[in-house]
C-alpha cells in the first residue's frame, strides 16, 4: 500500500485539474493550488462535472461523488497548500525559469521527506532538480491529457532521483489504477513526446509537400497504425511483421524521411497567423463551427469507450 495520502497539485490548468481528479477518484486528499482564483473556480466546476461523468461511465457510484469532492481543497497560497503533502505534483506552465523558481520554493517549504514531482512534457528532470538542495526526492511524473482517463504515466528518473522515491511514486500511481512506466534516461521529451513529435513532424511534412490532405493523412493513422499500435506498439508489431522485412524497407526509406532540425514552415506559419487549433477556431482544420467543450466532451466519451475495449483485449504474455 502506498504511503502517499495527501497530494498537492500546483497549477490547476488543463493538466493539474485532471491530475487532481484522478487522485480524488481514490478518495485521497488533494490540495489544488493556482495563482488565479478564476482558474481554481473553473477547475472545481470541471472536476465536479468530471466526477459525475465517471458515474455515467460506471466508474464511480453516485453516492461517492460528494465523498470524492470533499477530499478537494483549493489554495491561492503555495505554502498553505503544500505544507502537509506527501507528494507535490507541479503542473505549472511549460517554462523552465518558472519551474526552477517553483522547485526552489517547494524545496524550501516542504520537509525533505516530501516527494516533489514535475509534470513537464519533456524538460529533463535533472535540469529542474539541480536547483534544489534535496535533489534525490525530485522525479518526473508525465501524465497524458486527459490525465484522469489516460492510464499511462511516464515516471522519469533524474541523475539524482533515489530508487526508493521512484518505487514509491510507481506504487502510488498503480494504486490509482494507472499504468506507470519507468524512463531510465532523462532525455528531452522522454518517450511519448519523442514518438509523437517524430510522427507529427512526418505528418506535417507530408501535408506541407502536398502528398495528401490532412484528413487523409490522419485517416491513415486512425485506420491503420493507430489500430495496430493500440494492441501491439511499434516494436512488437515489427516482430509480427518480421525484422528482415523492416530492415529492407528501412534501407531505402530512411534517407527520404523528414529530418528537419527545426519546426516546419507550415507549423510556424499557422502559429504566426494565430491559427492555433481548436482554441482559436482554426489550425490544420477549420473548427469555427464547433465549441471547444463539445469537442473535448465528445473525444473524452470516445476515449472511455476505447479504453473499455482495450481492457478486454487478450495480450500475449511475452
Ligand atoms: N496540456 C497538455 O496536453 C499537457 C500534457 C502533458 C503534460 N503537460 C505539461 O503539464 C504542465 C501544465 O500544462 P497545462 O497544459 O496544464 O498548462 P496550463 O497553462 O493549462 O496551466 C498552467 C497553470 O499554472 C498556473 N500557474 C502559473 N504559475 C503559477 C504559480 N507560480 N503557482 C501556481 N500556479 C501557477 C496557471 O495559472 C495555470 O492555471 C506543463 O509543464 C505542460 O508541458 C501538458
Amino acid at each position: 500500500m502506498s504511503k502517499i495520502k495527501t497530494v498537492a497539485v500546483v497549477g490547476a490548468g488543463t493538466m493539474g485539474r485532471y491530475i487532481a481528479q484522478a487522485v480524488l477518484e481514490y478518495f485521497l486528499r488533494v490540495n489544488l493550488i493556482d495563482i488565479s482564483e478564476k482558474v481554481l473556480d473553473s477547475a472545481c466546476q470541471m472536476i465536479r462535472d468530471g466526477l459525475f461523468k465517471r458515474v455515467e461511465s460506471g466508474k464511480m457510484s453516485m453516492s461517492k461523488v460528494d465523498n470524492a469532492f470533499d477530499c478537494l481543497g483549493v489554495f491561492l497560497n503555495l505554502e498553505e497548500g503544500v505544507f502537509d503533502a506527501d507528494l507535490v505534483i507541479e503542473a505549472v506552465s511549460e517554462n523552465l525559469p518558472l519551474k526552477k523558481e517553483m522547485f526552489k520554493k517547494l524545496d524550501g517549504i516542504c520537509p525533505p521527506s516530501t516527494i516533489l514531482a514535475t509534470n513537464t512534457s519533456g524538460i529533463p528532470i535533472t535540469s529542474i532538480a539541480r536547483i534544489t538542495n534535496y535533489r534525490e526526492r525530485v522525479v518526473g511524473t508525465h501524465f497524458y491529457n486527459p490525465a484522469h482517463l489516460i492510464p499511462l504515466v511516464e515516471v522519469v528518473r533524474s541523475d539524482y532521483t533515489e530508487k526508493k522515491v521512484v518505487e514509491e511514486v510507481m506504487s502510488f500511481l498503480r494504486s490509482l489504477g494507472k499504468k506507470p512506466i519507468l524512463v531510465n534516461k532523462d532525455i528531452p521529451g522522454f518517450i511519448g513526446n519523442r514518438l509523437q513529435h517524430a510522427i507529427t513532424r512526418e505528418a506535417l511534412s507530408l501535408l506541407q509537400n502536398g502528398v495528401a490532405s490532412a484528413r487523409d493523412i490522419d485517416d491513415v493513422v486512425r485506420y491503420t497504425l493507430g489500430l495496430r499500435f493500440a494492441h501491439t506498439g511499434p516494436l512488437e508489431q515489427r516482430d509480427l511483421n518480421g525484422l528482415d522485412v523492416h530492415l529492407s524497407i528501412a534501407e531505402y526509406l530512411y534517407p527520404t524521411l523528414e529530418d528537419s532540425k527545426e519546426p516546419l514552415t507550415l507549423l510556424k506559419e499557422k502559429v504566426a497567423e494565430g491559427k492555433l487549433g481548436l482554441k482559436t477556431g482554426h489550425g490544420i482544420y477549420d473548427w469555427s463551427n464547433y465549441r471547444d467543450e463539445d469537442i473535448v466532451s465528445k473525444k473524452n466519451r470516445q476515449l472511455v469507450r476505447m479504453l473499455e475495449m482495450i481492457e478486454t483485449l487478450d495480450h500475449v504474455d511475452i
